[in-house]
């Protein structure tokens, strides 16, 4: 797949200062073919991953210019299903064997009955020995490995890489350059950011794409950059690593002009090869996908390599609503006929049900493996327990002793709102946002004990206010448990209990009309309400 950029412009806006925003990207054009590792660089700052994800379709505000894709406008939701981003953190699920988290990936992308090529992609990649192994037990190396093996199980066309090499030693940054050359020349547009390679890797990449200051300075074949950096006067001295000396005369602003103008902002390429017949791919990889069609009559297998394809879809007929299997046994090109899988399937293989269920599985393979956490719950709901039957030991039925009786419901709210929270604080304390869920629930708690001794003169606002407090809900529910369905008198050890009924107790706290089962809907309202208003949050984040 040969993606190309014209005039692209990449603008941030600051969410505190208004402003016309920062100009990340300033309009710069460039091409990258199907087959060639592509190295995108630049002095930080310049904007390499600004430009990575924009052109992976990872940002889509802020832009003008356009994307195409074979020399087409492309068709943003097909190109993010033919192609993958792999972040500079490697982002693994934990707790998982390596095998495992495979698996759970090629569930997610490959439909049901489709032949898993774990294996296959494991061995291919030297991790089938590890694949017993808790991912977070790998090495960096092996994890980065791992990171595009979850990629490879649907086989996509495009892999775009965040300094892939960043945290690695240097056997291993030369073993991921090398793995992610030999995607590359199995037909694959490969597309990394890195950051000032030594001389021995950077000619490792096929083409380099050179940023400075949001502008291009040098788009072409990595041999043929010191001849071109000559050619306009800035001669590379003998045993200087072109790679460094790019950036450094990056420290000038008239070099960055001068250089910026020479390649057009990336509308010039410049190659070595002109004179050289291309080499011929390196095939010694086959690692094929297997798409089962649903009346499982025909089963596609695409195999992503420079060789020619044979795939079989089933095509939509509008006039008379059905659909019927063509043999297109096609010899298109593999990248070509990934696309047409995808238009013809135009959904996600795995239906939102399935991909629930694969989600609720995996989590409960993780908790249940979780030991710490499991631990601290047990040990931190025994002691609680222990602590809070001794404090409240043979006072259950004392008539006499009612503001112990709420305090202790609130207390158990608390205690069970507060555990569902601290366990992420104190298991991943290193995470963001994790001091959020505590600090959030504040003000729920501050509603959910207030007015207990005046609750007749609550106006009606402020009682409407206090039923988004699910505590209070909580705590509204549990005292109706413990003191409503009929529950006979208390025991009155004094002249007088006020509270020995528990009609009264109920009447006080103005929720003798309220039921348990009120407030259960009411709780579940706010946690469905809080879920979709999140889901709806990663939605946006997703779109822009
Ligand atoms: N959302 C944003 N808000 C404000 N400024 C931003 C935003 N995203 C990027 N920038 C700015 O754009 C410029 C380019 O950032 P970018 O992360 O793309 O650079 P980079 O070349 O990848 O740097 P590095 O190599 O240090 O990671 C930086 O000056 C950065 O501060």
């Amino acid at each position: 797949m040969d993606l190309e950029f014209r005039n692209l412009t990449y603008t941030v806006h600051s969410r505190i200062a208004r402003g016309p925003g920062k100009q990340v990207i300033k309009g710069v054009s460039g091409r990258f073919m199907a087959g060639q590792l592509i190295a995108i660089m630049g002095p930080s700052g310049a904007g390499k991953s600004s430009l990575l994800n924009v052109i992976s379709g990872y940002k889509s505000g802020g832009i003008t210019g356009e994307l195409l894709v074979d020399g087409q406008t492309r068709d943003e939701q097909q190109f993010k299903r033919s192609s993958c981003y792999i972040t500079q953190e490697d982002l693994l699920q934990p707790l998982l064997t390596v095998r495992e988290a495979m698996d759970v990936a090629a569930k997610f992308k490959l439909p049901k009955g489709a032949k898993i090529p774990s294996e296959e992609i494991l061995q291919e990649l030297g991790l089938l020995e590890h694949q017993n192994t808790k991912t977070d037990l790998l090495s960096g190396g092996q994890k980065k490995r791992l990171a595009i093996a979850l990629e490879l199980v649907n086989n996509p066309p495009v892999f775009f890489l965040d300094e892939p090499t960043s945290g690695l030693d240097n056997v291993t940054t030369v073993q991921c350059i090398k793995l992610l050359k030999q995607l590359a020349r199995q037909g694959r547009t490969v597309v990394c950011t890195i950051h000032q390679p030594p001389a021995s890797l950077f000619e490792l990449f096929d083409q380099a794409y050179i940023l400075a200051d949001g502008r291009c300075i040098y788009q072409g074949d990595t041999d043929a950059m010191v001849p071109h950096l000559q050619s306009v006067g800035l001669a590379c001295p003998r045993h200087h690593n072109p790679a460094d000396f790019i950036i450094e005369v990056t420290e000038n602003s008239q070099n960055i002009t001068m250089l910026c103008d020479e390649i057009l902002n990336g509308k010039m390429y410049k190659s070595a090869k002109f004179d050289t017949v291309p080499s011929e791919p390196i095939n010694n990889m086959h690692l094929k996908v297997c798409y089962q069609i649903e009346d499982e009559s025909g089963e596609t297998e695409i195999v992503l390599s420079n060789e020619k394809c044979t795939y079989q879809v089933k095509q939509y007929n509008e006039v008379s609503n059905s659909t019927t299997s063509l043999d297109q046994m096609s010899r298109d090109d593999s990248s070509l006929a990934w696309m047409k899988i995808q238009k013809s399937t135009c959904r996600y293989p795995t239906t939102n049900f399935q991909q629930f269920s694969i989600l609720l599985v995996r989590m409960l393979v993780q908790i249940s493996r979780n030991h710490q956490a499991l631990w601290i719950q047990t040990v931190h709901h025994v002691m609680c327990g222990v602590l809070v039957g001794l404090c409240f030991f043979g006072t259950a039925n004392d008539g006499s002793q009612m503001f112990n009786h709420l305090k202790m419901c609130v207390g158990l709210v608390i205690f069970f709102a507060y555990t569902q929270i601290m366990v992420p604080v104190l298991v991943y304390p290193q995470e963001n946002g994790c001091a959020i869920g505590p600090a959030a629930i504040a003000p729920f708690l501050g509603l959910a004990i207030y007015g207990f001794d005046f609750a007749h003169r609550i106006p009606l606002i402020m009682n409407i206010i206090m039923k988004t407090s699910f505590i209070r809900c909580g705590v509204v529910a549990m005292i109706l448990t413990v003191f409503g369905f009929g529950r006979k008198n208390l025991d009155c050890k004094d002249t007088y209990c006020h509270f020995a009924k528990p009609d009264v107790l109920l009447r006080y706290l103005d929720i003798e009309n309220s039921s348990v089962w009120f407030e259960i809907l009411i709780m579940v309202s706010i946690m469905v309400t809080a879920r979709f208003l999140c889901y709806m949050g990663l939605r946006w984040r997703f779109t822009t």
